[in-house]
């Protein structure tokens, strides 16, 4: 998480003139592309990022996922300019912002910053806050801009108030408005929806979305929510412990994951050992997928929850209900299965296993499942 101590204001372009008062617009922005070339971090003797490649592409949303550590938040705080790698070049629109030689200032890239916590001044309203960052236009000019970004954030007539009058969605949006105001060509925002409860979050995501293809910006999103990452990225890059794993649309990473890390932070996995033989993945559970290895290859097996079937009739091997959890639309079941080590977990529509139904006979969806070579499960 980003901390406070740092508000990037992004610098005004020379055609930037704001808007006149009324029009609903925060402004379109000029998009840029950013790049990062083999970008190497290191704190003390730990290397927290290693040779990242990647770029975002004008207008584009890319957002960085992994877990907590992964190396996401300084990846963006290299962007910003408030870090500075050891190694490797940061690019903007082609054009060198960070390097062993050069370093543009936060100030002078054209970048917007919007912190996880908001980072509102409480002593200020709505419309200074929002036009804090417009240094570059007279005081009477960044308030009909600052005015302007507050309408198109929904909260018009609203400048006058201060951040304690908001709720926790409607300071998002002020933080929104002021990471706009200014117009920049990438907008990097860390972990914006957090501070959220989960059904304000649906809402104030799907505007913030809106709004941003709107001003065109170009984008890079942190979060550790691979759903989140699906829902607003144009693209995702993956990483781990300062690691690049993949990069590609969600339906990419969801539906072909180059490894079962990848594949388990996009959707919970039962993992079950398996061997090829006779062109078939062969598990406990019987024969789930086609293979090309040799007879006798050892292989991981991922299946998602939802495609592990559980019945009464069908063809399958039986199992032992260990328990059953009503979720709302699903039931949630862990299951012992002869010849596999561990329970297995399958989410069912809710109702459709009788209930006190002890011994059912499991199925697997083959959309469900994925294969990796056993050495190459966890690369
Ligand atoms: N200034 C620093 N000095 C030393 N170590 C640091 C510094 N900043 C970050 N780290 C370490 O770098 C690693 C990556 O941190 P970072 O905040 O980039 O991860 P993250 O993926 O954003 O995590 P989170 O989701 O928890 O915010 C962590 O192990 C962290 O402790």
């Amino acid at each position: 998480m980003i901390t406070r101590s740092v508000v990037v204001q992004s610098q005004l372009k020379q055609n930037d003139q704001p808007r006149p008062a009324g029009r609903t617009s925060v402004g379109v922005s000029f998009a840029a592309s950013l790049t990062f070339e083999g970008v190497h971090q290191r704190f003390g003797s730990k290397d927290v990022l290693c040779g990242i490649d990647l770029s975002a592409e004008p207008g584009q949303i890319l957002c960085l996922l992994g877990p907590s550590g992964s190396g996401k938040t300084t990846l963006l705080r290299i962007a910003a300019g408030i870090e500075r790698q050891s190694r490797g070049r940061l690019l903007l629109n082609g054009e060198v912002m960070a390097s062993e030689s050069v370093f543009v200032p936060p100030e002078h890239r054209g970048v917007g910053l919007m912190f996880q916590d908001y980072a509102l001044f409480p002593h200020m309203t709505l419309l200074k806050n929002v036009a804090f960052g417009l240094t570059g236009l007279s005081s009477s000019a960044a308030r009909t801009a600052a005015a302007s970004a507050l309408e198109r954030v929904g909260l018009s007539g609203r400048g006058d108030q201060y951040p304690h009058m908001l709720s926790g969605g409607e300071q998002q949006r002020v933080a929104l408005a002021r990471a706009l105001a200014p117009r920049p060509s990438v907008l990097l925002m860390d972990e914006p929806f957090s501070g959220l409860d989960s059904r304000l979050k649906d809402t104030i995501r799907t505007d913030t979305l809106q709004i941003l293809r709107e001003s065109r910006a170009t984008a890079i999103v942190v979060t550790h929510d691979a759903e989140e990452a699906m829902r607003m990225g144009d693209r995702i890059a993956l990483l781990r412990d300062g690691r690049l794993i993949q990069t590609g649309t969600g339906r990419e990473l969801y539906r072909d994951p180059v490894n079962l890390f990848a594949a388990g932070f996009f959707s919970e996995l039962n993992v079950i050992e398996a061997e090829a033989r006779g062109g078939r993945v062969v598990t406990a559970l019987g024969p789930v997928a086609t293979t090309r290895c040799d007879d006798g290859a050892k292989l991981t097996v991922a299946l998602r929850l939802n495609g592990l079937r559980l019945g009464t009739g069908e063809a399958g091997v039986t199992g032992r209900v260990l328990s059953r959890r009503f979720l709302g639309g699903v039931d949630l079941f862990t299951v012992a299965v002869e010849g596999v080590d561990e329970p297995l977990r399958s989410r069912m529509r809710a109702g459709t296993v009788p209930e006190n139904c002890r011994d059912v006979v499991v199925s697997v969806d083959p959309l469900a499942v994925i294969v990796f070579e056993k050495d190459a499960s966890d690369r």
